[in-house]
């Protein structure tokens, strides 16, 4: 086991397309990119073959780690996908109840699974679940707002503090914090941005110039905002005063 020490949180950006994305994002900065898979109808879904395609080209990089983002609720599906791509980090995007986390976790214990907790009306959606999704294998929470007509993804919504600090509070993993991040959001978040369960950011809208495209300076903004450090300089670290995470395995991140 290595003790890790953040002194940022780790960047992530999600709805990669093209080779010419990962480029893009590897070069700004960033540590985690999404590849969506089973978002029907999403602007970003990738068939089979290109999430396995993207995937290589951000390990290739060197510093971008592939991370499926998905709705699909059957494991074997994920699973499947997961093999497939070789992508090693997912993203439970929808409701997925903590079944379906076991039976991943089951079919693929080494993986890191990242679960969406959505806020509506200032409320966590999934709260009462929270300690069996523990239980089931969850790695790491998402928090991440509700639009206002119940859109789940990419809302550009930002969520308030004073909504999800008690819950963090009570969780025993970490979190990553998504809904509307922007380079400008982080003086918002002055409990959560320093706290220790904090391993990332996750954006999308942000990272978009007017076209929908990745904005290398949008990137560049986010960045030099919230952090984005080489997670292989991180590993070297060892500063007293930062947030703890301990790393087990490769891909495998637990509190
Ligand atoms: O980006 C999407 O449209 C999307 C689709 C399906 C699942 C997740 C999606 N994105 C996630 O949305 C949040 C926040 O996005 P934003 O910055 O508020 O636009 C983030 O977790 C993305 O992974």
């Amino acid at each position: 086991m290595t003790v890790r020490s953040l002194l940022n949180p780790l960047l992530k950006v999600c709805g990669a397309t093209a080779e010419a994305d990962i480029d893009l994002l590897a070069a700004g900065g960033v540590n985690l990119v999404g590849l969506w898979h089973g978002v029907p109808g999403g602007p970003a879904e990738l068939p089979l073959d290109r999430l396995a395609d993207l995937a290589a080209a951000a390990r290739s990089t060197g510093r971008l780690r592939p991370v499926l983002v998905t709705f699909l609720a059957d494991a074997d599906a994920i699973a499947d996908a997961m093999e497939h791509s070789g992508i090693e980090w997912v993203q439970l995007h929808a409701y997925q109840p903590p079944a379906l986390v076991k039976a991943l976790r089951q079919r693929r214990p080494g993986a890191h699974i990242l679960k969406v907790l959505h806020v509506a009306d200032g409320q966590c959606v999934e709260k009462r679940l929270i300690p069996a999704y523990e239980r089931a294998g969850v790695d790491t929470f998402l928090l991440d707002r509700v639009g206002l007509n119940g859109q789940v993804g990419s809302t550009g919504l930002r969520l308030a503090e004073s909504d999800v600090v008690d819950l963090v509070a009570g969780m025993t993993i970490p979190f990553v914090l998504a809904g509307g991040i922007d380079a400008d959001s982080r003086p918002s978040y002055p409990r959560l941005s320093v706290h220790p369960g904090m391993l990332g950011v996750d954006v999308d809208t942000a990272a978009r110039g007017g076209d929908g495209r990745f904005d290398r300076h949008a990137v560049a903004a986010l960045t030099a905002s919230w952090g984005g450090e080489p997670e292989t300089e991180v590993l070297e670290l060892t500063v007293p005063t930062a947030r703890p995470v301990v790393v087990g395995q490769e891909g495998a991140v637990a509190p």
